[in-house]
């Protein structure tokens, strides 16, 4: 798939993110704290999620929402899941959209990656793409290459925690039961 960019957004493009499937990716410099978009919900509430939702795509997509479970409706259902996420979220019950922002200086040619929390309902491939590229950057250095600046950017340190919730709010068919205890006692 070639890079799609997107029209409110210039400098980000959705493209196929290998094992991760499509993802977003920026093609510039992006400072920590930048929003980076703000995605309206759909709201499914927590019976007719329960009943439907549940068994269908949407349990790959869906955020744990006071209610129910919501769907981020733009660049927000397209993030991948990091353990070093570049992007915090912020959700806001009231005006029922989630607020996206950069956690730390972002490079270009970076993907842009939220966390989704410990419980996966995937093999994460992160692991398996860095290591990918590491073989990749060996045999590179091996014949002279250096590698790209996306291959540098993504080798980087650690991100810190940020005051932004981070993905415990992200949803999966694995961690559905424990949504309403945890969003009553908040
Ligand atoms: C919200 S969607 C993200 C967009 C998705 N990649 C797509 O192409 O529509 C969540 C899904 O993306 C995939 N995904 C996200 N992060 C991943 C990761 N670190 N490793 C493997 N798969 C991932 C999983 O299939 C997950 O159910």
């Amino acid at each position: 798939m070639d890079p799609i960019p997107l029209f409110n957004q210039a400098s980000l493009v959705i493209q196929d993110c290998g094992l991760k499937g499509r993802g977003v990716v920026t093609r510039l410099q992006i400072p920590a704290r930048t929003v980076i978009d703000i995605s309206p919900i759909l709201l499914f509430p927590t019976d007719e999620y329960t009943a439907h939702g549940q068994y269908t795509q949407l349990d790959h997509y869906t955020y744990r929402w006071q209610g129910g479970m919501a769907l981020a409706m733009g660049l927000g259902s397209m993030f991948n899941h990091s353990n070093k996420p570049n992007v915090g979220f912020q959700r806001d019950f009231v005006n029922k959209l989630i607020r996206y922002s950069a956690l730390r200086d972002i490079e270009e040619g970076e993907e842009l990656c939220i966390s989704y929390g410990p419980n996966l309902w995937f093999p994460d491939m992160e692991d398996e793409e860095e290591s990918i590229r590491e073989d990749k950057r060996e045999r590179d250095t091996d014949s002279g290459y250096n590698g790209s600046s996306r291959d540098q950017a993504r080798s980087g340190s650690p991100v810190s925690d940020s005051e932004d919730e981070t993905a415990e709010s992200f949803l999966g068919r694995f961690t559905l039961s424990h949504t309403e205890d945890e969003d009553d006692s908040s």
